[in-house]
C-alpha cells in the first residue's frame, strides 16, 4: 500500500523513517496555515493536521495512505506558531525564557473515506535565558522555521531544562502514537523494522 506523507518537513520525514518506513512518497500540503488562527492550541494542530492531509488527498490516488502533522508551542494557552523574522524569534524566546510551555502535534492518517485524527501534548521548561544568549541562539538561524522558535533537536537542547511526555512530539511527529493509530490501518511498524513485511 502507498504511504504518502504530506509535509515538506525534513524532520517528520526523518521520524517516519526511524518508526521502520521506509518506502513513502512525500507531497508538500498546500493550506494556508493562518486561516484558523485564534483557535485554542490543541483544536488548531487538530484541524491544520486534518486541512493538510485532505489537501494532499485531494491531489492522490485514492488507495493510499496519507499521514499530515501540524506542531505548535503553547504559553499558557496562547498559540506561538513560526517566527517571521528575527526579532520575533527574539521577542519568543524571551517569553519561553525560565518557564514550562507545551508542545501540540496534531496528527492525521487518512484512507479514502476513512480518517483519524489525535493530537498529543508535550511539556517543555526551558532553563532562564540572558539577551545575549537568546541573541547567540537566534544568530545560529536554527529558530526561523520551527514553531516557537527553538528545535529541540539542535542546539535549542542547551535551553532546554527538562521534558514530561514524548520527546518526538516537539520534533513534530507523535511516534508512539502514530505507531498505534497506522496499527488500525494494517500497518506494523515494529514487523516492518524486523523485516517481516
Ligand atoms: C518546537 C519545535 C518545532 N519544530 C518544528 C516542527 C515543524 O516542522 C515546525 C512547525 O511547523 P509545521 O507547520 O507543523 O510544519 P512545517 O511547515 O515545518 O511542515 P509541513 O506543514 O509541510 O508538514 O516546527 C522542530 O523541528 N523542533 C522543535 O523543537
Amino acid at each position: 500500500m502507498d504511504i504518502i506523507l504530506a509535509s515538506q518537513s525534513p524532520r517528520r520525514r526523518e521520524l517516519l523513517e526511524r518508526m521502520g518506513i521506509t518506502r513513502f512518497k512525500t507531497v508538500s500540503p498546500d493550506i494556508d496555515e493562518r486561516a484558523f488562527d485564534g483557535l485554542p492550541p490543541e483544536e488548531l494542530v487538530r484541524r491544520l493536521s486534518a486541512e493538510k492531509a485532505g489537501a494532499v488527498a485531494d491531489r492522490v490516488d485514492d488507495g493510499a495512505i496519507i499521514i499530515a502533522a501540524d506542531t505548535v508551542v503553547a504559553l499558557d494557552g496562547t498559540v506561538l506558531g513560526k517566527p517571521g523574522d528575527d526579532l520575533e524569534a527574539f521577542k519568543m524566546l524571551s517569553t519561553l525564557s525560565g518557564v514550562r510551555h507545551q508542545v501540540y502535534t496534531g496528527v492525521t492518517v487518512l484512507l479514502g473515506g476513512e480518517r483519524f485524527t489525535e493530537h498529543e501534548v508535550t511539556d517543555v521548561t526551558f532553563r532562564e535565558l540572558s539577551e545575549q544568549e537568546i541573541e547567540q541562539y537566534v544568530a545560529t538561524g536554527e529558530p526561523m522555521d520551527k514553531a516557537g522558535a527553538y528545535g529541540i533537536q539542535g542546539y535549542g537542547a542547551l535551553l532546554i531544562e527538562g521534558i514530561s511526555g514524548d520527546y518526538y512530539n516537539v520534533m513534530g511527529l507523535p511516534v508512539c502514537r502514530l505507531g498505534r493509530m497506522l496499527s488500525r490501518f494494517g500497518i506494523d511498524c515494529l514487523r516492518l523494522a524486523a523485516g517481516q513485511d
